[in-house]
């Protein structure tokens, strides 16, 4: 069952084409990561999938609920978790779930059970009464989760939750994440951390310039880069060509491409392989050099997709 649908979603600005074309269906109940470098338009999907911005085109259903008739009925059942803290930091901890909790109409002893509730939760209880001021980082980010929980929503939006914290707060955060799946909520994560969505989402998006270059469980896109990227680079462009079309022929490769004059190919097995290459390349008495050995992983496939690392 489709918790969220975008059908064909824009956005631009001007000339300035931040998504395109935006086609996903989320699930009921699954972490979806999205994933990409700064600036790729993680944030802006989400504010247009949380109803926050509208789109230039193409159509959002949260829940059956239209991205733009329905906005208010949307925000109800929506928990969004803001890059930036937004938290009062001379308030504390209760206090600042309190004043959220009446945002969305919840009062009395009910709002002072889900403030408790959350504050367990987040493990944070035990510094309800100091203000926020005086949190560190990593407890300031899990308050402002607890903040986004407050009116138990059906989908909640994370937006890169992990940025500059401790490992702690880390570990505590992912817990948290899957006990919310746990109990049928549906997150969608953005990350530019690739280990975070290997560890935590069922499927992830690969977002680059706007659009999706790579949809799938973390295993299926591993699985795309086969044993790995090697890159190889040579002065002599006549014969990097030559072993473009010797490498070609072997049952190893499964991909190669000539990028000026470095070769980038997918392998089969990398270790195995650049053995067989090394030996090749000495038998033809060759100066091509290895250049780079890269293990299957996301990041591997986002540079062999794009040509660009996912954390500059
Ligand atoms: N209101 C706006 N007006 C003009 N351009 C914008 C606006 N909001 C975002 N952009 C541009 O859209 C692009 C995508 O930004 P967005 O914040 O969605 O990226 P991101 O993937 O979330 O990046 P980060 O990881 O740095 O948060 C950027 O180039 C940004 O400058």
């Amino acid at each position: 069952m489709a918790m969220i649908l975008c059908d064909k979603v824009n956005k631009h600005y001007e000339n300035n084409h931040v998504v395109n074309d935006l086609d996903l269906t989320i699930n009921k109940g699954e972490i979806f990561g999205l994933l990409g470098p700064n600036g790729a338009g993680k944030t802006t999907s989400i504010s247009m999938m949380t109803s926050q911005i509208l789109p230039s085109n193409g159509t959002i259903k949260i829940n059956d609920l239209d991205g733009i008739t329905k906005r208010k009925e949307i925000k109800k059942i929506v928990g969004i978790v803001p890059q930036d803290i937004a938290l009062y930091p001379m308030l504390n901890a209760i206090d600042n779930l309190k004043f959220f909790g009446e945002l969305y109409g919840i009062k009395g002893q009910i709002l002072k059970d889900r403030v408790n509730e959350l504050l367990s939760l987040v493990g944070l209880a035990d510094r309800a009464k100091e203000p926020i001021k005086n949190y560190s980082g990593g407890m300031k980010r899990r308050i402002n989760i607890a903040a986004a929980l407050i009116h138990q929503p059906l989908v909640v939006f994370m937006d890169e939750p992990t940025v500059g914290i401790d490992p702690q707060s880390r570990n505590q955060i992912f817990d948290l994440i899957k006990l919310l799946k746990s109990q049928g909520i549906t997150i969608v994560y953005t990350t530019h951390y690739m280990e975070e969505a290997t560890a935590l989402c069922d499927r992830v998006a690969i977002i680059d310039d706007g659009s999706i270059i790579a949809l799938g469980t973390v295993e299926e896109l591993v699985s795309d880069v086969y044993g790995g990227v090697v890159e190889l680079s040579g002065d002599n462009q006549e014969e990097v060509r030559k072993f473009v079309d010797l490498f070609q022929q072997e049952s190893f490769t499964k991909d190669i491409r000539l990028s000026g004059s470095k070769i980038e190919m997918v392998v089969e097995d990398i270790n195995k392989n650049v053995a067989e290459m090394l030996e090749a390349l000495n038998q033809n008495d060759s100066n091509l050099k290895i250049i780079n050995m890269m293990h299957p992983s996301l990041e591997t496939l986002f540079l062999y997709k794009t040509g660009k690392k996912l954390r500059d």
